[in-house]
């Protein structure tokens, strides 16, 4: 006799062989089949709940923290990259399995709703897997997760840290005034300025900004305004430097440091800035910060065991995911001060959610109401223009400064960077082809040959590729091991190679192995098997015993003790540290990476390869973030040059109900 559960999947046949025939030619990610497959275990599943778990499991393994019903009532099929009829075939199997498919969104609404797996926000609660929110399909624990980020978020944009009449306006403005003595450049105010005030006036600030906009520089300033401004509580405040990755952390250490030192050297000994930047000691990863246990999502910090700061700042904050900025801000105490600095406009966060992004959803426009305006001009002397005021800015808007003059950036590359932003590929195109002063370069039409020729030796006027690394390798260290290491790992970071998509000819894989072979070949390296002097390796795990995070890359170079074996030297802010190599078991070669691994990291010359046909992933804010890891000098490589057009035609709009909560 069949069990009833065999009995259940059996109706569904038809469906699950589709599905799996999907699976198997790369169309959905194995999970989404087997999470369908575990909803129908739990219980009656009509055929609608199968599909919107499908669908649900497979947008979140590509970063949409929920499932929006007008889009299953419509045609999914962009935000999935299906091109070939994959919806209309699984439309119907399902109906195969009985009964007819809903037309429009409250169809749908009326189908999940009635299911026992799904929970609709407001009834009982029997703890169902699915939460249905509105016209929102979640797993639960993303609805939790947003729910948690809107609540705090809301709470601590309404929260002001005095009424307005209570700041001391004139003191911050007395040590603003010092901290940023010249006026702003391009006319228009001081928004960097603004930002430090706006960050003193409650418990959130949000500070956002392209590359070299001096989101750092304002941070730095932020810390000193802090510090001058907390009175007797200054020395005993406690601040803390976080970041989403090992390497953005160092970054942003040393970053503040310097500005620090800098700022002490002008302001003397009016503020005791070098005891605050020893006292805040080093920057942290969240993982770190948070206190992560090995092999469990949980943390040691959370509501019932808060971090102890009075400050917060994070940086690269477009990393975030939302299940980590859920877990920060709920082990945040109420009355710290978070500021989250980053990018609006870059990529999102590998995993789910898009917080920055939500958070930022309005912030070209200000929407500064009239008490911030007031506020402002009474704490900074600078003016909210009329085009930055208020049309319908809600308590959030009030925390979000964006800077918008870039110092580092003027030049040509910023020029691209800011027409991919726009979209406008007419002026993209126009900027690559002018290559100016050769800091660009586009190599349109491009044949394999091209990117290994890059590779390998670079290209005038911009460096030699990994030659230039590999060589100093081969000469090996003399007297000083690790100043060797030192130079090479310096050298290394001079160039990288960054791909849009993992698979094939032009992606990460391909490449690697392609790279490998043709440096072999130029004897500049001589593989022995997996690890080999040289080898740039990126890890891709968590490894708490080693202590080499997600994200770290590392250069593979004999021991100094035993040079018969091989250790892996990381970057540790300006020291380095090493891992002996067969202890590394999660690691990938790093010639080339995804331009999503890269975010965090500059390079001195940055060369990006698109594939040769669109797909899914491929949007203007992967090429806007892939452009901007370039110091000094880009190379956009493209066998098909269409498809740099289309990649920029696209913004990727991921799902998710956050900015609906927070109004932006
Ligand atoms: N108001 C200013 N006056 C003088 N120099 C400035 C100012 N703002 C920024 N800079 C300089 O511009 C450069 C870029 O600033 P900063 O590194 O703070 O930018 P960022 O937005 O943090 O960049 P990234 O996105 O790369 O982290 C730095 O050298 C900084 O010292």
């Amino acid at each position: 006799m069949t069990d009833p559960m065999t009995a259940h999947l059996n109706a569904h046949a038809t469906l699950f062989e589709t599905i799996d025939t999907l699976t198997e030619n790369g169309k959905l990610r194995r999970l989404a089949g087997a999470f369908a497959r575990f909803v129908a275990t739990l219980g009656h599943t009509p055929p609608p709940l199968l599909l919107a778990c499908l669908l649900l499991s497979e947008l979140e393994g590509r970063g949409h923290s929920c499932l929006v019903l007008a889009d299953l009532a419509g045609d999914p099929s962009p935000q999935v990259g299906w091109l070939d009829g994959e919806w209309a075939a699984l439309r119907a199997a399902a109906a195969q399995g009985g009964g007819s498919l809903p037309r429009n969104v409250n169809g749908w609404r009326n189908a999940l709703q009635g299911c026992e797996q799904v929970w609709p926000v407001g009834d009982l609660d029997f703890n169902q897997p699915l939460v249905l929110d509105g016209e929102r399909l979640y797993l639960r624990r993303y609805w939790r997760d947003e729910s948690t980020v809107a609540a705090s978020v809301r709470s601590r944009a309404l929260a002001l840290a005095g009424p307005d009449g209570e700041v001391d306006t004139g003191g911050i403005r007395a040590w603003l005034d010092r901290l940023f003595p010249h006026a702003a450049r391009e006319g228009g105010p001081d928004w960097q300025k603004i930002a430090c005030a706006a960050a003193l006036r409650g418990q959130l600030a949000v500070i956002t900004g392209g590359p070299g906009t001096g989101k750092t520089y304002t941070v730095a300033r932020l810390l000193a305004l802090l510090f001058a401004t907390a009175g007797e509580a200054a020395p005993a405040l406690r601040i803390a430097l976080a970041a989403p990755t090992g390497k953005a952390a160092a970054r942003l250490k040393q970053s503040i440091d310097m500005a620090l030192d800098e700022l002490a050297g002008k302001l003397g000994s009016d503020l005791a800035l070098r005891d605050l930047a020893a006292r805040m000691g080093g920057a942290r990863t969240l993982h770190s910060l948070l206190g992560a246990r090995p092999d469990t999502r949980s943390f040691a910090h959370h509501a019932g065991n808060p971090l102890e700061v009075d400050v917060l700042i994070v940086d690269e904050a477009s990393m975030v995911h939302l299940e980590m900025m859920a877990a920060l801000l709920a082990a945040l105490p109420s009355h710290a001060r978070l500021v989250l600095l980053g990018d609006k406009d870059q990529l999102a966060s590998v995993e789910a959610g898009a917080v920055l992004g939500d958070l930022c959803a309005q912030a070209e426009s200000g929407n500064y109401d009239a008490a911030t305006c007031d506020y402002v001009l009474a704490a900074t002397g600078e003016t909210i223009p009329p085009a930055f005021r208020e049309r319908d800015g809600g308590p959030l808007a009030q925390r979000i400064v964006m800077l918008r003059q870039s110092r580092r950036f003027g030049g040509p590359i910023g020029k691209l960077a800011n027409a991919v932003n726009q979209g406008d590929a007419d002026a993209a195109r126009e900027v690559l082809r002018a290559e100016s002063d050769g800091r660009l370069r586009w190599i349109e039409g491009a044949r394999p040959g091209d990117v290994l020729a890059l590779a390998v030796a670079g290209r005038p006027g911009a460096g030699a590729g990994y030659r230039d690394y590999l060589e100093r390798v081969r000469e090996g260290p003399g007297g000083d091991y690790e100043g060797w290491v030192n130079d090479v790992l310096k050298r290394f970071e001079q160039f990288r190679l960054l791909c849009a998509v993992r698979e094939g000819e032009w992606g990460v894989a391909g490449l690697n192995e392609a790279i490998e072979a043709k440096l072999e070949t130029a004897k500049l390296i001589r593989r022995r098997g997996e690890w080999y002097v040289g080898r740039p390796v990126m890890v891709t795990r968590n490894d708490y015993a080693t202590g080499v995070y997600n994200g770290d890359i590392g250069l593979t170079l004999p021991d100094p003790l035993r040079p018969d074996s091989l250790r892996v030297w990381f970057s540790d802010g300006e020291a380095v540290r090493s891992v002996l190599a067969t202890r590394l078991r999660n690691v990938e070669t790093a010639f080339a990476m995804t331009v999503h691994k890269s975010q965090g990291s500059e390079f001195l010359h940055t060369a990006m390869v698109l594939p040769p046909q669109a797909n899914a992933v491929l949007a203007r804010e992967l090429v806007y973030t892939g452009i901007t890891r370039a110091r000094e000098f880009f190379t956009l490589v493209s066998p098909n040059a269409a498809v740099f057009d289309q990649a920029i035609a696209g913004r990727t709009q991921r799902a998710s109900g956050l900015r609906q909560a927070l109004g932006t």
